[in-house]
């Protein structure tokens, strides 16, 4: 569990998660923003793509409805010359067999309203009146042709809008109105229109100005007004000007609806598309685009992880430098490396603080094993080092010496010349030691004016006996303390390792015995005391 822990704790997966972070907002930020634009340029393409399908519609119905009015002109003109009479019309109108492919039927009244001919059925002559009917009566009263709201056919009962064209005599009188009618479910007409929207989910449809249906793919809706009040589609398209609008409902659904007034006829086109099918391409490119942006949000986690791990390496280096330290595997040199980067800088301020300390340190130790009126050894140093010099002895094959020396009547030259006097003796005392002995022989301050001396790499006892009259020998000479020279004597004890290894106690009490023998002998002299032997050697004074 620990590692897990760690792992989640690391600077470097921090890191990661803020470049990964980052990079996430950075790219759903870029990417939002590049999906709001691309939305907006798309949502005026596919408004401004509805408009000139509108376009394309409404040119197709007027041109439609101009070209049934001039046949329905060229009806009433003909024959050329000729004096019009309406008990020629039926024979007139079943002779243009060009009118059937233009018109549902085609009719001609009287100008009282009676039906006088009829294309498609000649029985129905007599049979119907239109005199009330109001694009009848604005034919008569414009003497121009109009167009009707669509209504349903007493004829037929199909839904029909009638195009109507006076027919004028030779004096310009009205003697009567040619009819034509558009059926509004003729598949040349509706199907047409139909067919411009198929299969693109949105669909077209035609308003009269009154908001009746002319046209729209629920055919049930013909012929009804369309539901009219704030925000429906009939409403918006009649209330205003030819454009746009994707702020409306379609049965619920938001649609994106265009529209366009017809010059010819007092109709309005429109198409309504589903927003969502509208933008059905923008859903797929957002999708893909936060696909994208997971893809480079991963990418750039892992890139995150390779480069922090790339430039944590110093600081991992640094971390294996401070544990080899420590452990003593590596100098603190290790720690002065080139480089100009932060990791190098703090690498050679650890090796500049680790040498300070180990120079302190040093201090320290020798401050810890040195006596500090003497400038030798202390106790302390002896306490370590006599049992490491007996077990170095014991491997090399050789015996350890171990002098214990005591100042003569130390306490006197305090008390006759003064502290100052018997720290000055003490330490020439100390001077005259370490001169006397070998490099290899080390001379320690036990306390007061107890001395000691360790003798390495001895080869024989002899030897010993000629080292404590050396040392005897070296105090001979008076000492210069508190301005007058003072006659100094010591007793030494020695003792001599036979057989090793040996405790350092029995070393050293061997060695006290022997002072004491010297002391009891009057002082000034040495004594060997071979350890293990039981026997004080001989006194020797000076
Ligand atoms: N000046 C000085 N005196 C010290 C120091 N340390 C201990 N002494 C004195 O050294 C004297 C040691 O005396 P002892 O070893 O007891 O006796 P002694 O006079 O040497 O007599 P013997 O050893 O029997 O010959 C005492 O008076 C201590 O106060 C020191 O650092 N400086």
């Amino acid at each position: 569990m620990r590692p897990v822990v760690h792992f989640f704790l690391s600077f470097k997966f921090k890191i990661t998660m803020l470049v990964t972070a980052m990079v996430l907002f950075a790219a759903l930020g870029a990417g939002g923003v590049s999906l709001l634009i691309a939305e907006s340029a798309m949502r005026q393409s596919i408004a401004q793509q509805e408009q000139a399908l509108l376009a394309t519609a409404a040119a197709y119905v007027e041109r439609d409805i101009v070209a049934k009015r001039q046949m329905l002109k060229a009806f009433t003109e003909q024959p050329s010359g000729a004096e019009p009479a309406l008990g020629d019309m039926q024979a007139l109108l079943e002779a243009h067999s060009s009118l059937r492919d233009e018109f549902f039927n085609v009719t001609v009244f009287d100008t009282q309203g009676n039906l006088v001919a009829s294309l498609v059925d000649r029985r129905a002559r007599g049979t119907l009146n239109v005199a009330a009917r109001q694009y009848f009566r604005d034919t008569l009263r414009t003497r121009e042709g109009v167009t009707s709201a669509p209504f349903r056919s007493v004829l037929t009962g199909k839904p029909i809008v009638a195009l109507t064209q006076p027919l004028l005599n030779s004096k310009g009188e009205i003697i009567g109105v040619v009819q034509g009618s558009i059926e509004l479910l003729r598949p040349s007409f509706s199907a047409r229109l139909d067919s411009l929207r198929s299969g693109t989910g949105g669909y077209l449809f035609i308003v009269t100005g009154d908001g009746v249906f002319v046209h729209h793919p629920n055919k049930a809706l013909l012929l009804n007004h369309g539901d009219a009040g704030d925000g429906s589609l009939v409403d918006a398209v009649l209330g205003s000007a030819d454009g746009w609008t994707d702020e409306l409902l379609d049965e619920g659904v938001p649609t994106l609806l265009a529209h366009q007034r017809l010059r010819e006829v007092d109709w309005v086109i429109a198409v309504s598309y589903p927003i969502q099918s509208a933008f059905a391409p923008m859903a797929s490119v957002r999708t893909r685009a936060l696909v994208a942006v997971a893809v480079v949000t991963l990418l750039a986690g892992l890139f995150g992880w390779l480069l922090v791990k790339l430039m944590l390496r110093p600081l991992l280096r640094l971390h294996r430098h401070v544990v080899d330290i420590d452990t003593g595997l590596a100098p603190i040199s290790v720690f002065d490396v080139q480089g100009r980067d932060e990791f190098a800088q703090l690498s050679r301020a650890f090796f500049s603080l680790s040498r300070r300390r180990e120079r302190a340190e040093k201090d320290l130790q020798r401050l810890a094993t040195t006596d500090a009126l003497t400038g030798i050894h202390n106790r302390r140093m002896f306490d370590d080092y006599f049992p490491l010099a007996l077990a170095r002895a014991q491997r090399a094959g050789q015996q350890v010496g171990l002098a214990f020396l005591d100042i003569d009547h130390f306490k006197s030259i305090n008390d006759q010349h003064g502290h100052a006097a018997g720290d000055a003796v003490l330490v020439e005392f100390a001077r005259r030691l370490s001169d006397a002995v070998r490099c290899t022989d080390t001379v320690a301050r036990l306390a007061g004016d107890e001395f000691v001396i360790i003798f390495e790499q001895l080869p024989g006892g002899a030897e010993v006996s000629l080292l404590g009259a050396k040392i005897i020998e070296a105090m001979r000479a008076p000492f210069a303390a508190g301005g007058q020279l003072l006659p100094v004597s010591a007793s030494v004890g020695i003792a001599l390792t036979t057989e090793l290894p040996v405790a350092a106690d029995l070393v050293m009490r061997a060695a006290d015995q022997a002072l004491y023998g010297v002391k009891a002998a009057g002082r000034n002299g040495y004594a060997v005391n071979y350890v293990g032997a039981e026997r004080v050697l001989r006194v020797r004074g000076a």
